[in-house]
């Protein structure tokens, strides 16, 4: 007999989920705002995030949503360190689906990153999507396709992006918020945009799924949703994505990380918004990893430790 949930019912399928791990092997830290960091334990959650998807038995797939390694890994190490916690992942009894996110790109270039985490790519950028079941489609966005990191200097992605850089943030340090207003606080070079050749192909992807009658989860490192993360942690054109998104109705939630306190929002069109708690600020013995079954009229994110389990209900 397969297996039976709460609800009483058995899940279409079910994924594991992590977010920003941000391995070093460097001593514990704060981030800016003085928030623990523990970057050689957070490894450890990531073990026991396998360990306990294994043991399930039941899930198909797994979902990393990006900051694999920490930004300051020294660079020596990021290689080894990107393998170390790649290698981990692959304890997984399934296909484990990664993102990029900013600490992924301050260490490695798009080259050596995608390949190694098996990321497909087109021209460089990371999107993708994959469908588990026939009635289900994963999107998963590439939040820095315009991105001032990541890029070659004079790549003119990284050239657009420091014209919105420069446009919407007039201090010197660009990773810093002060000056700006409510969302203008998300024009930070820590973020990143969604570029217009991966807009159409989410518009296309879109449509394409509301043909097959198929429902869509959208992953991406960056949050969508201002409701369910600080303005400093949003994508710079999650309006853009939104508007996209908000065309069709086959979109039921969107996950993110980037935002290690995590989320949680319905947007103005029932659309589901949860932002991943972080592995790296979970203290010694603590966890933050979980597992999500779907199903026909919800999507049920059951958390460990510090991520906190979230029903999320549509219509079907
Ligand atoms: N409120 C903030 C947050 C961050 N910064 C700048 O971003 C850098 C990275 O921040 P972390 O939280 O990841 O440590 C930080 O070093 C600051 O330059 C900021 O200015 N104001
Ligand atoms: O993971 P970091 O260091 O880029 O931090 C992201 C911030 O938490 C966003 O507010």
């Amino acid at each position: 007999m397969g297996l039976i949930t709460a609800q009483g019912k058995q899940p279409l399928f079910s994924f594991g989920v992590v977010s920003d791990v941000q391995y070093a092997d460097i001593p514990d830290g704060r981030s800016f705002l003085g928030v623990p960091r523990y970057y050689r334990h957070s490894i450890l959650v990531l073990e026991r995030a396998v360990q306990r998807w294994n043991s399930l038995q039941h899930l198909s797939f797994a979902v990393n949503f990006g900051d694999i390694v920490d930004g300051f890994c020294p660079k020596d190490q990021s290689l080894d360190s990107v393998k170390k916690v790649a290698s981990k992942f692959e304890e997984f009894n399934g296909s484990v689906y990664h993102m990029i996110g900013n600490h992924c790109l301050y260490n490695l270039s798009r080259e050596t990153l995608l390949p190694l985490l098996k990321i497909p790519s087109n021209d460089g950028c990371a999107y993708y999507d994959f469908s588990p079941i026939p009635g289900y489609r994963l999107v998963v966005l590439d939040g820095y396709d315009i991105s001032a990191i990541g890029w070659p200097e004079d790549h003119p992605k990284s050239m657009e992006a420091m014209r919105i850089l420069k446009e919407k943030n007039p201090n010197s340090d660009k990773n810093s918020p002060v000056g700006l207003e409510d969302l203008e606080r998300r024009f930070l070079m820590f973020n990143g945009g969604v570029g217009k050749e991966q807009l159409k192909w989410l518009d296309h992807a879109l449509q394409n799924a509301t043909d097959k009658k198929q429902k869509v989860i959208i992953c991406c490192h960056l949050p969508l949703d201002p409701g369910a993360s600080s303005s400093e942690a949003l994508l710079w054109n999650y309006n853009e994505v939104m508007d996209i998104i908000h065309k069709y109705k086959c979109v039921k939630a969107c996950f993110g990380g980037h935002e290690h306190k995590g989320g949680y929002s319905i947007d103005s069109h029932g659309v589901h918004h949860r932002v991943l708690e972080a592995a790296l600020e979970c203290p010694p013995y603590s966890d933050a990893f979980g597992y999500i079954d779907v199903y026909d009229d919800r999507i049920s994110l059951v958390g460990t430790g510090r991520m906190k389990s979230t029903d999320m209900v549509f219509d079907s």
